[in-house]
């Protein structure tokens, strides 16, 4: 059923194009960072979508057997392109990027090889990272077990060491002990950097990382004591199903002592348990170092949603014409755009936090080298609550940008429904949400409990510093009110905590507030990064002005939906608040005729975007009307089953209708 292609050539966005009152090409490079970021991400995009290994419109309807598979082959197949091609490490990882399906090279580069980095002594750096980075050995990070995931102490696989062979004999004492949810781990991976209990002359010295061999590396098979497979069918069709998360127990496994990830801390020949001179934390780095890139990654998952929407809604057209003239493009109705464009603000958003917090954690990197640990906790704080705000805002709006393309965003075609069941785990794992808000709830608390001793909060806790003037005024400025609603909140907290009978119990009832307060300090230093980014120089005809527009748009809309908070901590007056409504919806007037260029500041690729309803062409039915006939259900006219079910049904009514 083909039809007809003569039109595929125009571009029915066009007229938006034209509209557009800045320089896209100057916002492609505001937004990857650098012309060279710009051109690298296109040459790898283009690189993938030109070859037919790594098509994936066919991928939800794959059996989780050939999904898996074929898994393998685009992986292997990037690596064989990686070397042939001798790419660079920032255009290998955009090339897993563009390839866009999960699998356990992302657990190998983005935590196994990070674990040893930063947990392993030089010496074994020098061992096993020549491995990981050939792919002689696949690796990933087994922490989570059956019973324990959050709760990082309570997990229960012992590491007991013996001093006559000088080896740890990891062992899964029970059926929650089993690691279970790695991701890699069900059917790639030959080792694992495990957690487990460091035991030793009888003493339990908690969590401790260490290298594990799981696999033959011969022909596969699980080695002695292991025991290990996939846990079974995830959310959504293809989605995340292409990543072998894994359950794996050990019975009494034996590993040499060098085995023991040693930096943080050592066992001697002897048995002796030394603790380096560095914080326990730093055990774990590994998850700083993702949580900060899955801010990253929100950016692109939301603006990749966005980019499906705007596109398809100025494309899509509903009601109008009753006199005979046009329709109404939907992205015309108030009511889409206030749905879509703080959306669309958020991506910028989240992007330039993004962008700072990768300064932030390359910065605390560098003092950590140095054994300078002074803002390790800021690193913490920032990179939990972001990773939490940007990846629950992100898995809602994908969620949003489904139904703001009506019906058709339904389909699997539109890509949306895969990016949704695909992004939304990100709200669980590398840490739950809610328990990461708790975290910067808790800084949050030692911070107001320390305002009184005069210790001065550096870093994005410095507003609280301003606390006489915040917690008095009446806000005019912007961000001011941010920040007393902030701080505010915190300190309101503080109060109440004070006078439970005791600080975890009264932290413990409060925390549904704690919650609230550590989104409010989150998004202050959104709203912030967003502004210090605006104020530097950033050229290209109309560019800056639109981004001031965005900045606007996100901090505004932040404030209207919780100006609860704001009215109830005085940080607004109710006529403020009116009023930045008001502004609200002049400012998405100016978006409006530069909606479709913002996207295509983001230069995806059809490929990456995966969309029938997102295409660059804007060239919707005849796409959406050829993609259901590539449905296997539409490979015979009559459906099998016909003779067995429908048939039989139909004949018996006939015959019951006669009677
Ligand atoms: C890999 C891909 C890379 C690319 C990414 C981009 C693309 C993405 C796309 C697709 C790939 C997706 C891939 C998915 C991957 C998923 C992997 C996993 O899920 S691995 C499992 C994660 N597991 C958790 O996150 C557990 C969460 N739990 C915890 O972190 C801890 O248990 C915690 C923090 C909740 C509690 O820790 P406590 O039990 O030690 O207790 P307390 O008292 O709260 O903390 C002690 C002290 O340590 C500090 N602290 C805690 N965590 C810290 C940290 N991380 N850094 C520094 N300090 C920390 C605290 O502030 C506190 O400090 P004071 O003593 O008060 O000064
Ligand atoms: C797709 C996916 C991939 C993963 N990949 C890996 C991997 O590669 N390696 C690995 O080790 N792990 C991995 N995980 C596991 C993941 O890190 C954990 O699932 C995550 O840390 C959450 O822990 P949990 O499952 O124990 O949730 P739970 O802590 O059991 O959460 C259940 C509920 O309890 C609430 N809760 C828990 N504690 C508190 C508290 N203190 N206060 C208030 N509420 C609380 C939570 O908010 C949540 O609502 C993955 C998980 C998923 C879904």
């Amino acid at each position: 059923m083909a039809v007809d292609h003569a039109a595929a050539e125009v571009d029915h966005l066009a007229a938006e194009r034209a509209a557009a009152r800045f320089d896209v090409e100057a916002m492609k490079i505001a937004w990857a960072g650098s012309r060279h970021a710009v051109d690298v991400a296109d040459r790898m995009a283009r690189l993938v979508a030109s070859d037919p290994v790594f098509r994936k419109d066919n991928r939800t309807m794959l059996s989780r057997k050939d999904l898996f598979k074929d898994t393998l082959r685009k992986a292997a197949h990037a690596w064989k392109r990686i070397v042939e091609l001798r790419l660079t490490e920032e255009e290998a990882s955009l090339l897993r990027q563009y390839v866009d399906q999960p699998g356990y090279v992302d657990l190998h580069w983005g935590m196994f090889v990070p674990a040893i980095k930063g947990q392993g002594t030089e010496e074994q750096q020098k061992k096993w990272l020549p491995l990981a980075y050939k792919f002689q050995i696949i690796g990933c990070y087994a922490q989570t077990e059956l019973g324990h995931g959050s709760n990082v102490q309570g997990l229960e696989t012992t590491a007991t060491f013996d001093p006559m062979t000088d080896e740890f004999v990891i062992h899964s004492p029970t059926l929650t002990s089993s690691k279970w949810w790695p991701g890699g781990l069900g059917k790639a991976s030959t080792h694992a950097v495990v957690y487990a209990r460091l035991i030793t002359e009888g003493k339990d010295y908690g969590i401790h990382g260490f290298i594990v061999q799981l696999r033959s590396l011969e022909d596969h098979s699980p080695l002695p004591g292991v025991t290990l497979g996939d846990i079974g069918g995830k959310f959504g069709s293809g989605a995340y199903n292409s990543m072998d998360n894994g359950v794996l127990r050990f019975d009494h496994v034996r590993i040499p002592r060098d085995q023991m990830l040693m930096r943080l801390s050592q066992v001697t020949r002897e048995g002796k348990y030394v603790q380096s001179d560095v914080p326990k934390q730093l055990l774990y780095g590994t998850m700083v170092y993702v949580r900060q890139s899955i801010v990253a990654d929100a950016s692109k998952a939301l603006s990749r949603a966005v980019c499906i929407a705007v596109r398809y809604s100025a494309i899509r057209k509903q009601f109008g014409s009753q006199d005979g003239g046009p329709e109404t493009q939907v992205l015309n109705y108030r009511t889409q755009q206030s749905r879509l464009f703080p959306l669309l603000a958020s991506a910028y958003a989240f992007r330039f936090v993004g962008d700072w917090l990768n300064w932030l954690y390359t910065d605390v990197t560098q003092k950590l080298e140095v054994k300078d640990y002074s803002t390790l906790q800021e690193a913490h704080a920032c990179t939990a609550g972001l990773k939490a705000v940007t990846t629950s805002a992100t898995a809602d709006a994908i969620e949003e940008c489904r139904k703001l393309c009506g019906g058709h965003g339904y389909l699997n075609s539109s890509g949306l429904p895969e990016l949704f069941a695909v992004y939304v785990p990100a709200c669980t794992y590398e840490g739950d949400n809610v328990v990461l808000l708790l975290q910067v709830a808790r800084i949050l608390m030692k911070t107001v409990s320390q305002l009184t001793s005069g210790k001065q909060p550096v870093g994005t806790m410095a507003y609280m510093g301003k606390v006489q003037h915040l917690m008095q005024s009446k806000c005019a400025v912007k961000t001011e009110a941010f920040e007393a609603r902030a701080l505010r909140m915190a300190v309101n907290c503080a109060q109440n905590i004070g006078q439970a009978s005791n600080q975890e119990e009264g932290f413990y009832e409060r925390s549904p507030d704690l919650l609230e307060a550590a989104v409010a300090h989150i998004q202050l230093i959104i709203v912030t990064k967003f502004i210090e980014k605006v104020h530097q120089d950033i050229p290209g005809h109309g560019v800056k002005e639109q981004l001031q527009n965005l900045c606007n748009v996100y901090a505004l809309y932040t404030l209207h939906k919780h100006l609860g908070d704001f009215l109830a901590t005085g940080s607004l007056t109710p006529k403020q608040g009116a009023l930045a409504n008001e502004q609200l919806g002049k400012l998405y007037a100016q978006v409006r005729p530069n909606a479709v260029a913002l996207v295509d500041a983001f230069n995806y690729t059809d490929h990456y975007l995966g969309s029938v309803l997102g295409r660059y062409d804007g060239n919707v039915y005849p796409a959406l009307y050829e993609e259901a006939w590539k449905d296997p259900l539409n490979e015979t006219v009559v459906p099998e089953g016909y003779h067995e079910y429908l048939r039989p049904l139909l004949k018996q009514q006939l015959k019951l209708s006669r009677l």
